[in-house]
Formats: C-alpha cells, structure tokens, sequence
C-alpha cells in the first residue's frame, strides 16, 4: 500500500452532515466516511487517480460563500444494462472543507479573512495535489511536446446526423474545462474550410487540433497541414479525434487501441474526450497516395476500391441515419454484387525496413515506381484479375461497428490488405461483413478473402468506371499506389 501524500477532513458537498476523511496517494484518493460509532464506519472507497480528468477548488456562492468545495472528475470504467462492458461513465466528486481555525486572534475580522484565505489555499492545494500527481501518465504529454497555450476545436455541424454541436456543448466543453485545457472552438462553414484555415494558421498558437466530427474533416486537415511550406513541423502538430460523423472509423480505432470492450455514440464520445483530455500523444501512420490525376494526397485510414467504395459513397444518401448507414448501403450493394477487374501488386512488409518518416523521408515515396513502369521486382503480383474488393487498412476500424484489421495500431507501419477475389456468394459476403463487426472475418475460411500485411501496394482497375476512396472521400478514379511512412504524423490516444 502506498504512502498518503496528504490527510485531511471534509464534510459532504450538500448537506454537510457527514464527513470524510480524505487521503491522497500518487495513485488513489481514499475516502473513508467517518460515523460514530466506529462499529458503523463503512470500507473507504479507493478512487483510482488513472480514472481522474481533473480537479478544481472553488467558493460557495451567495449565501454559501463562506465555504470552500473540492470537485474532482472521475471517469471510471463502469458496468451498465444493455452494454456489451463496462464504459467510462462520469462520476464527479464534491467535497466541502472543513478547517479548524485557532482562536487567539483578537480583530475577528482579520481573523475571518486569515480563514477564508487558509480555506482557499488548501482547497487549491488539494486539486493540485490531484492534479499534478506524480506519474499522472506515462509517455509524451502534448502540453509537454509544445507550448500550453491551449487547443483548436474544429466542428464540423452537418457531420454525422449533424449533432456534432449538441455533442460540444452536452459534453466535449465540459471536459475540457474539467481537465482545465484551454480550447477556442471554430465551427466549420463549408466543405475545406478547415483545410484552408489550418494551411495559414499560426500553429504556434495551438497545442493541438481537436476534430469534433467524421473522418472526413480530419483527412482535410491532414492534408491543409502537408500543403504548408513547413510542413515536416506543421505535420508534428498533435491531433485528437472525438466520433461526431457516421463513420467515425478513426475515433472507434483509437478507442479499440486501448484494448477496453467495444463501445459506441455516446460511450465512444466519453472514452475518446477521457483519452484527449490525458493528452498522450502517439505516432500515426500517415499512407501517401498517388492518383494518376497526377495528385498526391495524405491518407491514415483507409484505402477502398469495390464493393466497400461503393457502399461508402452511395449510403451517403443515407446520412441521417448515422452508422446504420453502411449496414443498409452494404444490403442495398449485395442485391446487386457486381464484380471488379483489375490489376493488384503489393510490397510485403519486412521487405525493407521500415523507418520512422520524418523530414526528408516523407517527401520520398521511395517504394514506389512511377505510373507507366512496372512495379519493383521485390513486389508481389496478385494473379486474380476479378475482385468483390479491395481494401487497404491503415488503422483498425473501417466504421464505428466494422473492425476490419483488429490488429492494426496506429503507428504500426503496415499496410493491412484485404482482396476478396470473384466467385464468392452474396450469403458468405453478407457473413464477412457480420463477422467484421467483431473482427473475426479471417476465422471464416472463406478461400476468397486473403489478407497480406504489406508496406506498399498498387491497383490498376481495368473496369471503366468505379469508385475509388481514400479516408472515405471520393477521389479521381484510375491507377492507384500507396506507400506507408510509419508514424509521420502524431495523434492524441
Ligand atoms: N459546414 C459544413 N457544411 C458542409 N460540409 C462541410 C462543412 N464542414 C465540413 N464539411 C465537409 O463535410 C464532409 C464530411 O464530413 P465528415 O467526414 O466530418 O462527416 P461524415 O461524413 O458525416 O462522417 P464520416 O466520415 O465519419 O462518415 C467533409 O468532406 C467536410 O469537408
């Protein structure tokens, strides 16, 4: 059992009938009620400081001002009814000071303002204490990698079933300032605006960039930042994801990251803000893409060509309905499965290393020959020409409900490729899809789907007309290539 840091006595927020004693260590903060007779005294309750977002101390208002409060935010991991597990619900703690004063000073006014502020001062160095904990994370803090001067909300309000806002003020904003980070909130206007603000911004001001809606918005500021002409700096930015879209694939693989029980809307909101407020920060594999349009474009999602494009983009349609979307766009699409030709090669991962792209690096596509040349001899040529799909996973999850690489992280450095060659029946399909939800698909032994961890990949559709997407987005349709850079952008989780 740890050392306490710190003792001391409290009453209940409300009544201030019971009291409390509280005891601080650098992992937990005890409460034990204390009740006379002591035969009474019920087990203390250890509250886990990992669980803890933030701590604030506070006066009472009004007629309650000579008191002084100790709030403090937790975010436990909690079992509730219908829940596949248990998620992090919000459990916040309020505790009132009580501190004796000595009664040898004469002015009594003197005396009641030395008290006020003695009762201000230790409820402030409680929530210090709280939250400036020793070993209150381990890794790289983003307000430890640059400047705290605050993060940039960006929101996108039609994202989703456009509840990207009610999801800013019911929740996002009161974390944030539970955990005390600053945050301007910028509410985008139209489609590439966030990519036009964050090229000409002044990242210096910012700690992070903090994307509140689908992948979609995310992806345009990827790529505003690698259009800067600093871009290796620009690109270090840390950036966070909170689910406000549809799809919300990224924010679903975050979460999956930490190995706790899949979640979903709300629950998936907590447990995204309770991992951005933590502020650590990690490497993300950013995919450059190469368009035969002759467009170079910045992908750390998802790569899709076939029967998955096709669902993404016609279920658009179909956007008020949030996630169930693809559900209903991937039965519209097995009604009338059609099949895909073209040409797929791919580079295996542990060909060559695999180094960490920075600077210089990521300029270099240096796996890749341009369109026009073949490939390079130590690439793999896939004999099938007729594909379902094809698909390339650069994080875990395609949707919020789709694992499609449940071994994916986010900094791995691997291409993880699906194909799914013709000949396979619309009901093996539609049990795929149903085992995806779970990420269990390979166990299906189906010989139709293959999945190849590559480091580079290039698809030559032969087929006139198609959909290709990257991160969800439609793009200019023809010859595709792809090379990873591991961990060449950095995202909080
Ligand atoms: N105010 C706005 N009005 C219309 N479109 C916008 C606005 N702000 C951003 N956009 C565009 O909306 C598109 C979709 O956004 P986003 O991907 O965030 O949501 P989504 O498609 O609902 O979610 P998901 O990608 O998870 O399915 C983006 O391409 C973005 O450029």
């Amino acid at each position: 059992m740890e050392e306490p840091r710190m003792h001391g006595i409290f009453t209940d927020a409300d009544t201030g009938r019971l009291t409390y004693a509280l005891s601080l260590s650098d992992s937990c903060l005890t409460v034990q009620r204390v009740s006379s007779p002591p035969s009474q005294t019920p087990a203390p309750e250890h509250l886990d400081l990992r669980d803890c977002l933030g701590s604030r101390a506070h006066r009472g208002e009004r007629e309650d001002r000579d008191a002084y409060y100790l709030c403090v935010y937790f975010y436990p991991y909690r079992r509730r009814w219908m829940a596949w597990g248990p998620v992090r619900q919000r459990d916040e703690r309020r505790f009132r000071l009580v501190l004796n004063s000595d009664d040898n000073n004469d002015d009594e006014q003197e005396e009641e303002d030395e008290e006020e502020d003695a009762k201000l001062r230790e409820a402030e160095r409680w929530a210090r204490a709280i939250r400036n904990r020793p070993g209150n994370t381990r890794g790289v803090l983003f307000s430890e990698v640059r400047r705290a001067c605050g993060v940039m909300v960006l929101v996108n309000p039609q994202s989703g079933r456009g509840q990207a806002m009610a999801q800013y003020n019911g929740h996002v904003q009161r974390m944030l300032t539970e955990a005390d980070i600053p945050h301007t909130l910028v509410i985008t206007e139209r489609q590439n605006h966030a990519r036009d603000l964050v090229r000409s911004t002044d990242l210096s001001q910012w700690d992070a960039l903090i994307i509140l809606s689908g992948d979609g918005l995310l992806f345009e500021v990827v790529n505003g930042l690698m259009e800067r002409p600093d871009w290796e700096k620009a690109i270090q930015t840390p950036l966070g994801i909170l689910p406000g879209g549809s799809g919300n694939a990224l924010a679903a693989s975050v979460h999956h990251y930490t190995r706790a029980s899949p979640v979903w809307g709300e629950d998936l909101l907590t447990s995204c803000g309770f991992l951005l407020c933590k502020g650590l920060v990690s490497g993300l594999d950013l995919i450059s893409v190469q368009l035969s349009s002759g467009a170079r474009l910045f992908s750390f999602l998802s790569l899709a060509w076939g029967f998955v494009a096709d669902v993404d983009i016609e279920s658009e349609t179909f956007r008020q309905i949030g996630a169930l979307r693809f559900i209903l766009g991937t039965l519209v699409r097995l009604a009338s499965l059609r099949i895909y030709q073209g040409k797929l090669a791919y580079l295996p991962a542990g060909e060559t290393d695999s180094v960490s792209s920075t600077g210089e690096n990521l300029l270099n596509d240096h796996l890749m020959a341009p369109f026009g040349q073949p490939v390079p001899q130590n690439w793999t040529l896939v004999e099938e020409r007729e594909f379902v799909l094809v698909l390339a996973m650069f994080q875990s999850h395609l949707s919020e409900d789709l694992m499609a690489a449940p071994g994916a992280r986010a900094d791995d450095g691997i291409i993880h490729l699906f194909y799914l060659t013709a000949g396979v029946s619309r009901a093996t399909l539609l049990r795929l899809f149903r085992a995806m939800q779970s990420g269990t698909h390979l166990d299906c032994g189906c010989a139709h789907l293959v999945y190849v961890r590559a480091q580079a990949i290039r698809l030559e559709p032969l087929s006139a007309d198609g959909v290709l997407t990257v991160d969800g987005e439609r793009v200019h349709y023809g010859p595709v290539q792809a090379q990873v850079h591991r961990a060449a952008a950095r995202i909080i989780c």
